[in-house]
């Protein structure tokens, strides 16, 4: 199995409280699914919480859950931790072998939110494990999509969609049957650069791309949907989970982020899934499924917004998202190329050592650079060429910082 797209007619029954594990859990999506979880503690044991240095946020997170086990990527946060944890009988462990053991521990339920392609090895070894993987971490599929998906079939993993419009689309999906579906589009908020000139966006700060109008994320994922690259790696995410083809998937931009994404049916049906912007829905949706939770979220009060508006998304002054539809059409190992390069220029551009337009022309100057071939087939193949893309994409980073100045 992997995105089940038939929910099962009766709930499972759940009389033991269901075991859970968190890759990325000081982050936040982490946070909000502990959240979430804390609020029914009979309902969820929580076994392995994993960060990536955050000791004392990781710590503490173990402790307010009852987790069994704690690990830290980087082992210089040991120390750390094992002194945050100490007197509390939580095990801790630390290093990436620690984090990949983390996730296959036995477990009923994993939320993958570590960001970036680090969560590509933890996420797989989890789905691998047979583990019910609540996805986050678009990276994964992005980088490794065709190798993660087939993992999933081979082991009938059930792989869940966490991504606000991915899960919108498996919502949406779930009124079925899949070969009716004619047409998915994502919404894109437009980011906080959306009516800006474009000589305003040439010149904008790390701290104004931080600025999201609607959602409260980590910063590579917020800088993502600022330079509207978030999009065209959701398109690419959203091909894998639903094998569609990329003439099926559209962006439309939507500044109120309401409406998460649309499904069209052959029937001319569209089913638009609509939320507050809380990521608590989604992962509410993956955690109870297939039965419906209680959220905890402000109810949607249409009368009160008044007007949801949709425009095209302007592919020149935001070309990351031309350049992904590309990689996407090109198919092949490209996403994985333009993925590893947009990790570099996103950590540059919030180290002041690249401009906001120079995030896209990074990634393209990868792209022309790196012959990228077919898509990877193994772990081992993904992360060659991601360690490849990335060498290239800072060996071309003054150059293009230059230019782009
Ligand atoms: N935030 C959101 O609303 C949404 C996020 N997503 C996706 O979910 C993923 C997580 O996003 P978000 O929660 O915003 O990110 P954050 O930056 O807020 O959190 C990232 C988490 O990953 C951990 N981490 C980072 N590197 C490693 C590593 N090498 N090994 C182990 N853990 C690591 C961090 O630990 P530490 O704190 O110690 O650094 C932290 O717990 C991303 O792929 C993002 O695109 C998708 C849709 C919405
Ligand atoms: C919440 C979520 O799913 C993000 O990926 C979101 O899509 C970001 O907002 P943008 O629509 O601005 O990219
Ligand atoms: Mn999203």
């Amino acid at each position: 199995m992997t995105v089940p797209l038939q929910a099962p007619q009766q709930a499972i029954p759940s009389s033991e409280p269901l075991r859970i594990s968190v890759l990325g859990a000081t982050g936040s999506i982490g946070t909000s699914t502990l959240d979430l979880v804390s609020r029914a503690p009979e309902r969820y044991r929580v076994e392995a919480l994993v960060a990536q240095r955050d000791a004392t946020k990781l710590a503490a997170a173990a402790r307010a859950n009852g987790a069994r086990l704690a690990v830290v990527a980087d082992p210089a946060a040991y120390r750390d931790l094992t002194a945050a944890l100490s007197g509390s009988g939580i095990e801790a462990a630390a290093g990436p072998e620690a984090v990949v053991e983390a996730a296959q521990r036995p477990a009923d339920w994993v939320m993958a939110a570590i960001v970036g392609t680090a969560g590509l090895a933890p996420s797989l070894a989890a789905l691998s494990a047979g583990r019910r993987l609540a996805l986050a971490n678009k990276e994964c599929l992005v980088t490794a999509g065709e190798l993660f998906m087939r993992r999933a079939a081979e082991v009938g993993a059930t792989v869940l969609p966490v991504d606000s419009e991915h899960n919108a689309v498996f919502q949406g999906m779930l009124s079925g049957p899949r070969a009716a579906v004619e047409r998915v589009t994502l919404t894109a908020s437009g980011g906080p650069f959306r009516t800006w000139t474009r000589a305003a966006i040439a010149a904008a700060t790390p701290e104004q791309a931080l600025k999201h109008p609607n959602w409260s994320m980590g910063a590579k994922v917020t800088i993502d949907s600022a330079s509207l690259m978030n999009k065209g790696l959701e398109l690419i995410e959203a091909m894998h989970l639903f094998q569609l083809d990329a003439a099926q998937l559209d962006v439309l931009v939507h500044p109120q982020s309401i409406v998460h994404a649309l499904v069209q049916y052959s029937d001319g049906a569209v089913l638009a899934q609509m939320s507050v912007p809380d990521m608590r829905v989604p992962i509410a949706h993956c955690l109870g499924w297939p039965v419906r939770l209680n959220g905890p979220v402000t109810r949607l009060d249409l009368a009160t917004i008044a007007s949801l508006t949709f425009e095209r998304p302007d592919l020149d002054r935001f070309p990351a998202l031309r350049i992904a539809m590309e990689a996407l059409a090109a198919g092949g190992a490209a996403p994985t190329v333009l993925n590893a390069a947009n990790e570099i220029a996103v950590a540059a551009f919030l180290q002041r050592r690249l401009t906001f337009p120079g995030i896209a022309g990074l990634v393209a100057a990868t792209l022309e650079s790196v012959s990228p071939g077919a898509a990877p087939q193994t772990l081992a193949e993904a992360l060659a060429l991601d360690a490849e893309s990335r060498v290239v994409a800072e060996g071309l980073l003054p150059e293009i910082a230059a230019k782009a100045s």
